[in-house]
């Protein structure tokens, strides 16, 4: 199975210092950081798009920007995107007509590829051919548009579904994600965290990150057995 990966949600943090909180999450263990780009189309909510993703790759040099699009029409920022340092483009799979082509574009522009799935799309939606296309694959566990929503574990089988399909592939988890859901998440396969309000919420962030790894990565040794 692949490595585990934490990804704050820095939708969680405070957006006036908001490099300063990407560090901050670096510093605590984070690997990822995990960028909710929100347009007011494809959910009821606006938050950041490229112009502040270039200010933040500017100021923390190396960071991996994961890049949640929860935006109606997906083929166009991956330039956009691209050209502000995202290193993982994540579209819904309920916004496009054309993941396949989608896929492309975004390898095109040398990011990794995700595919995202709200709460009331299967993950068999998820076809054999995008997912071998995609880089990772992300279920949420909460409808897209806010962070700090209560965990839907309805959502956690789907992640098995996907996991026995692709035993390699990155899987995401995103959505009132924390010390309390992360077993039954680490059980079902999932090996990318993403945690807003729990990490950011807690008075010490990198026991949160320490805890969502560990977690994670002894399930996979209890399954390498
Ligand atoms: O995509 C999202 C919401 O649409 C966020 O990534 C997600 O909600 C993370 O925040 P929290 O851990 O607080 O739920
Ligand atoms: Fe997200």
């Amino acid at each position: 199975m692949p490595r585990a990966i934490i990804s704050p949600s820095v939708l969680a943090s405070d957006f006036g210092i908001l490099t300063a909180e990407c560090k901050r999450m670096i510093k605590g263990g984070a690997e990822w950081l995990h960028m909710d780009v929100m347009d007011g189309h494809f959910v009821d909510n606006i938050t950041m798009g490229a112009p502040i993703l270039s200010c933040v790759s500017k100021g923390v040099p190396g960071i991996f920007m994961d890049c949640h699009m929860m935006v109606a029409e997906p083929e166009k920022w991956v330039d956009d995107i691209a050209d502000a340092g995202g290193a993982l483009y994540c579209f819904h799979l309920e916004a496009t007509n054309a993941p396949i082509p989608l896929i492309d574009a975004i390898h095109n522009r040398n990011m990794r590829a995700g595919v995202a799935i709200a709460p009331d799309t299967p993950s068999t939606a998820i076809t054999d051919e995008i997912a071998n296309a995609a880089d990772v694959l992300l279920v949420m566990t909460v409808y897209p548009g806010r962070g700090g929503q209560k965990f839907l574990e309805r959502c956690v089988p789907k992640v098995a579904e996907l996991r026995s399909r692709f035993p390699n592939k990155d899987i995401e988890v995103d959505g009132g994600v924390g010390p309390k859901t992360i077993d039954v998440c680490a059980n079902a396969g999932s090996n990318v965290i993403v945690a807003g309000s729990a990490i950011f919420g807690a008075e010490n962030p990198e026991q949160v990150i320490a805890t969502l790894k560990s977690t994670v990565e002894a399930v996979q040794a209890r399954l390498a057995n």
